[in-house]
């Protein structure tokens, strides 16, 4: 059984405003909404757990009346982070599959995207959707800095796919702060993570200029 754990149990400091930024609406539906449909599109089997903080839940159910929006999914409590956010959510794995950890507000994530890191964490147990760095990249040296070489780096995205089994013992182990994604917490392990061709579009819904973004990649139909 194969499932998609979609985190959407943060603050949005970043995004501010009073509507947190998962709800936002762009092209007249909530970025949420958007995030499920994808993953049920790519497979209407799949068990989606989309995790918010209890307070916001009502609001959700509220809003998917609102919008007639009926795809099946459970919904499980948000953490203190987004690592305590997954943990829950991963209560709701209950049998053998593979387990797609998808930020919720990555709409835009794509088709073969999705299809593409299933198919290979299938076989690998491990596997993440990557970008090439499109920019010149410096790394801070006590009051300086110098160019590294940018071919050295990824920029990292969701859905991040792995064996079931795998991916709740490695979210077993204490927190640290380096966790800042699923891949981080596998490799603490020893696992190693496989690399996947991502999406440039599957951009993170961070601050109001991604909405800006977002809007426009909708306008233009590149979505
Ligand atoms: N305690 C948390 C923190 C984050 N997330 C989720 O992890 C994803 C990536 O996090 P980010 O974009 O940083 O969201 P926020 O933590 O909400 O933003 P900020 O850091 O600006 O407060 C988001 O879908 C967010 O809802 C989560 O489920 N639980
Ligand atoms: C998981 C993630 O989206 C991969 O790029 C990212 O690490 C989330 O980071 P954030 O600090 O929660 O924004």
């Amino acid at each position: 059984m194969n499932y998609a754990l979609i985190v959407a149990g943060g603050k949005g400091l970043r995004m501010g405003g009073e509507l947190p930024k998962q709800f936002l609406s762009i092209g007249g539906k909530p970025v949420l909404m958007r995030t499920l449909e994808a993953f049920y599109a790519y497979n209407p089997e799949i068990h989606i757990i989309l995790v918010l903080p209890r307070s916001q839940q009502y609001y959700w159910a509220q809003l998917c009346e609102e919008h007639c929006f009926s795809l099946p999914h459970m919904v499980a409590d948000g953490g203190e982070t987004r690592f305590h956010s997954v943990k829950n959510g991963l209560a709701y794995v209950t049998t053998p599959g593979l387990v797609g950890v998808h930020d919720g507000v990555r709409p835009f994530v794509s088709q073969e995207v999705i299809a593409r890191c299933y198919e290979l964490a299938a076989e690998k147990k491990a596997v993440i959707p990557v970008v090439d760095v499109v920019e010149t990249v410096r790394h801070l040296e006590g009051e300086g800095s110098v160019t590294v070489g940018r071919d050295e780096y990824k920029l990292v995205q969701t859905p991040q796919v792995f064996d079931a089994d795998l991916l709740k013992q490695a979210y077993e182990q204490p927190y640290t702060s380096f966790f800042t994604d699923d891949a981080s917490v596998v490799e603490a392990m020893g696992v190693p993570v496989y690399l996947a061709a991502g999406n440039r579009e599957n951009i993170k819904i961070t601050t109001p200029f991604d909405l800006k973004i977002a809007a426009a990649l909708l306008d233009s139909c590149l979505i």
